[in-house]
């Protein structure tokens, strides 16, 4: 039995996978969250050893979508979307430790895990709107890596138009350079002049005004989409079964932002993967950690960091996990979104803290022990760390020592982030052959100030859903 999605505000409709998978953001302001976890016996699990990433991924996938596409067809499309993977296992593991690994998520098109759920979900999506015979108007909102996964993804689609805030001057090179050379007609990188939370915060402010929302058939890849999530708790499943599970628990560490790849994790817990402990590791923008060490969720100014992808405040799906921490307690998330958007911050009820403490650690990676961490992993084991996943071994290695091996989530190549690891190891990655000339290929982007009127007018007129 399929489930159906709510949201963490229980004030919009209850919606089938496809419908929220197009939604995006509950009309509520909310994020749709299943009804129910799907459950997986140890044994169903251990069923997965020895399958391929696609067979595992159709096991994991299949009940949150049901009987909505059909399962030849769910198959086709996983299979398609990882054949875009440069590394026959999609996401391999590497050995940096006795009990330290890296799970490498960066063999997709754009060298970041966003490729991991962006590919299938520009899949999914373009199924279902050649079924309904209908086109939408894609907004996002990114750091950095998002805008470049989902432009590779929906360059050229017929039924969708892309639009991608990014922050103008806060992206490296290499990342402004993918969102802003697709050469594709429906396809609009926008340099937005502040951070990545004001482009976030126009996004929602996007989706909470239902006039244009309906107006040009809003939908959105980040990962307020419920569709995003979903794909990455894939890999939490197939690492876990690479190392033993489920007859040993395996902990993660995750480089955190916006909170949707540590969520994944959860998730696979919920589901019955035997998880240790969740380790949400995050740079000197350490929002996250200081709520799980004071209960206070408080916004501070974005610093810009080496890791930028993660130069975050306000982390999107943390409201996912108040949400199931308080015992879905729609009425206690309201108290805090609204709080939050007053005074910018919020206090966490005890009760919820204390549930998220039991599955969840954290620490932080300040930019000088992110370098020192790049240089000393390339000495010991010869392995080259983006910032981002450096933050993760950081602060994995700064956890008590326990049997469980440590996986730490390696989101983006070293490539993407070429001046901070020379600097940190004095060797410079190049990026592979096949985007070889990145930074020669001619630019087009349109610079925006921080105005939602800009915006929205600015869609509207490029807009072919627009009406
Ligand atoms: C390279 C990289 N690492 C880590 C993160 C943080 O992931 P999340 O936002 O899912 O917490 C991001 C951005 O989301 C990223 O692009
Ligand atoms: N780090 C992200 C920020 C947006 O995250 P998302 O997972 O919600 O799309 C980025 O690279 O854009």
């Amino acid at each position: 039995m399929a489930t159906d999605y709510i949201s963490t505000r229980g004030d919009a409709p209850a919606l089938g996978f496809s419908d929220a998978m197009l939604a995006g953001l509950a009309r509520d302001g909310g994020l749709y969250v299943p009804r129910a976890w799907p459950q997986f016996s140890d044994d169903d699990i251990r069923a997965m050893r020895g399958q391929s990433y696609g067979e595992i991924a159709f096991r994991v996938l299949a009940p949150f979508v049901g009987d909505e596409i059909d399962a030849s067809t769910l198959r086709r499309i996983i299979d398609e979307s990882y054949a875009t993977f440069r590394h026959p296992a999609v996401c391999p593991l590497v050995q940096t430790g006795p009990n330290e690994f890296i799970l490498e998520l960066f063999h997709g098109p754009t060298l970041a895990f966003k490729d991991v759920a962006m590919q299938l979900l520009a899949r999914l999506m373009d199924h279902v709107l050649a079924e309904r015979g209908e086109r939408v108007t894609i907004v996002g909102a990114t750091s950095g890596d998002t805008g470049g996964a989902a432009i590779e993804a929906f360059a050229g689609t017929e039924r969708a138009d892309v639009f991608i805030l990014f922050p103008e001057g806060r992206v490296s090179p290499v990342q402004q350079r993918q969102m802003t050379t697709s050469g594709a007609a429906n396809v609009h990188a926008l340099a937005v002049k502040g951070n990545f939370d004001d482009c976030q915060g126009l996004l929602k402010d996007m989706f909470n005004d239902h006039g244009f929302r309906d107006s040009v058939a809003l939908s959105g890849v980040n990962s307020i989409n419920w569709a995003r999530v979903m794909a990455q708790i894939v890999y939490y499943f197939t690492a876990a079964v690479s190392l033993g599970g489920p007859d040993r628990t395996i902990s993660f560490t995750v480089p955190t932002g916006n909170f949707g790849d540590i969520f994944a994790g959860y998730a696979a817990k919920e589901m019955g993967l035997p998880i240790d402990r969740l380790v949400i590791a995050t740079n000197d923008n350490d929002i996250l950690a200081r709520t799980l060490a004071t209960g206070e969720y408080a916004t501070r100014e974005v610093v810009a960091t080496t890791s930028p992808s993660m130069d975050i405040q306000v982390s999107s799906n943390f409201e996912r996990l108040l949400y199931f921490a308080s015992g879905r307690n729609a009425d206690e998330i309201r108290r805090y979104m609204q709080m939050l958007k007053q005074s910018g911050s919020f206090t966490v009820e005890p009760e919820t803290l204390e549930v998220i403490r039991k599955g969840f650690s954290a620490g932080r990676s300040e930019m000088a022990e992110t370098a020192q961490t790049i240089g000393a992993v390339r000495r010991e084991s010869g392995y080259l760390l983006d910032p981002h996943t450096a933050t993760g071994v950081k602060v994995a290695r700064a956890m008590p020592a326990s049997a469980s091996p440590m996986v730490v989530l390696s989101t983006a190549h070293p490539a993407k982030f070429p001046a901070a690891v020379r600097d940190a190891s004095g060797i410079e990655p190049a990026l592979p052959e096949w985007l070889g000339d990145l930074m020669k290929r001619k630019e087009s982007f349109t610079v925006l100030p921080s105005d939602l009127r800009m915006l929205q007018d600015h869609i509207s007129r490029h807009a072919r859903a627009a009406r």
